[in-house]
């Protein structure tokens, strides 16, 4: 347990904390309770959220206890964002995705044995909350000159169109989870993503201010690629933990295309190896650069975490099938159908010949080329090499009766789907 706060710093988990020097030292003392909450404002957790998890996984390994905090009351009014209002989701819809967040949360935790994390749900104790209560309970531990000075509401008040009273409101109701969690569970710490500090000392202030105790929080950094961009929806490459929002396969083919000067620190934050086995990959990535191994592995234990080993095995018998010689026509309909996704590809007949299939995916550009293709022994179909220029593909031929897979050569691959 002692040296759980020197392992988050070192695998770079560590943001900005209250007092590090405090924090490091309650951690060591004994076990503590912390809490992270999640706002079901996508019905998704993605990338960002995941690294909170897995500081919390890592606290509770190390014997801490862990609740997991689904913002049903929070997840009603919405965090103000730097530029825009949020539109008021109802509360069917936010009910919903909190259920949804509960699932993707359970295998990343261990809900089970002696130390299980629990789930809880803000607006069980928001809801009995009344409007005078709020203001005369809470709002009057809260300075309305501090509260604007926080980031997302300064920036909206200096934006033309301001910010709403119920926006501006929210970083009280966060505070108040904070304040409710340290008195029903004796919870001290807080954990969130960087851009949530200002919310976190809402919680911390508030609870100096209501009881006299020093509590912590604790920001875990931004998650960016080699170039410093950030992963968000709003930059087109968001990355979701919801297999219906991003397939399991495509996930894994993320991590597999890192970056070679990304990967090391990637690894460091997203995967349980310790200290040698991450030097040993970076020794690695450094002497034999493309090869990939460390991606590999770092797709693999990621995948499993968040989607399980049985997805794993099959994503990776899919990429092995696709990219390798394997056996496609042994893929699942689900994976198969993931793992083409992507790829380029026409819509064929049952008994269209491999020559006019060739052209329909945009393999080939004539008849020519693609007699010349076969005839070099540079085409197959679904890994298998055709023989014969005159072959076609019948019915067996579109695997769970979908599509048939191209190649030319290696690595050109595409998808012959058949017509509905
Ligand atoms: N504000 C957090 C979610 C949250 C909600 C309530 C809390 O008590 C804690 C965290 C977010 O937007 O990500």
């Amino acid at each position: 347990m002692s040296d759980i706060f020197d392992e988050l710093q070192w695998r770079g988990l560590v943001a900005q904390t209250t007092d590090g020097a405090a924090l490091r030292e309650a951690l060591a003392d004994g076990p503590i309770t912390m809490y992270v909450g999640f706002d079901p404002s996508a019905d998704s957790l993605h990338i960002g959220n995941l690294v909170q998890l897995i500081v919390a996984r890592k606290l509770q390994r190390a014997g801490h206890r862990v609740l997991c905090l689904v913002g049903g009351s929070t997840g009603l009014i919405g965090d103000p964002k730097p530029d825009s209002e949020r539109v008021l989701r109802s509360k069917d819809e936010v009910a919903g995705a909190v259920d949804r967040i509960r699932q993707q949360v359970a295998s990343l935790l261990d809900f089970e044995g002696d130390n299980p994390a629990t789930m809880v749900n803000n607006l069980d104790w928001t809801a009995p909350i009344s409007a005078l209560d709020f203001l005369r309970d809470y709002g009057k531990h809260f300075r309305v000159n501090a509260m604007i000075k926080k980031e997302a509401v300064a920036r909206r008040l200096n934006s033309d169109q301001g910010i709403s009273y119920t926006e501006f409101s929210y970083q009280i109701l966060q505070g108040l989870d904070f304040l409710h969690l340290y008195r029903a569970e004796g919870c001290t710490l807080q954990l969130g993503g960087s851009d949530q500090w200002g919310n976190l000392l809402a919680g911390v202030d508030l609870i100096r201010s209501a009881e006299s105790t020093a509590v912590h929080a604790m920001t875990t950094p931004l998650i960016t690629d080699a170039n410093g961009r950030k992963y968000g929806k709003s930059e087109g490459n968001a990355l979701w933990l919801n297999p219906d929002r991003m397939s399991p396969y495509a996930f894994y083919q993320f991590w597999i295309n890192l970056d070679d000067a990304d990967v090391i620190d990637k690894m460091r934050v997203f995967t349980d190896l310790d200290r040698a086995a991450i030097d040993d990959y970076a020794r690695q990535v450094a002497d034999e650069p493309f090869r990939r191994a460390a991606q590999r592995a770092l797709a693999a234990e990621i995948t499993t975490l968040v989607h399980g080993a049985a997805a794993t095995t099959a994503v990776q018998a899919a990429s092995e099938a696709l990219f390798g010689k394997g056996d496609v026509s042994a893929l699942d309909a689900r994976t198969l159908r993931d793992a083409t996704a992507e790829l380029s590809g026409g819509e064929v007949a049952v008994g269209t010949s491999v020559v006019d299939a060739l052209i329909a995916v945009g393999i080939a550009d004539s008849r020519n080329a693609a007699r010349r293709l076969i005839g070099e022994g540079g085409v197959s179909v679904n890994n298998v090499k055709v023989a014969d220029e005159g072959a076609e593909l019948d019915a067996d031929a579109f695997l769970h009766g979908q599509i048939a897979l191209l190649k030319r050569g290696r690595k050109h691959l595409a998808a012959a789907r058949l017509v509905r």
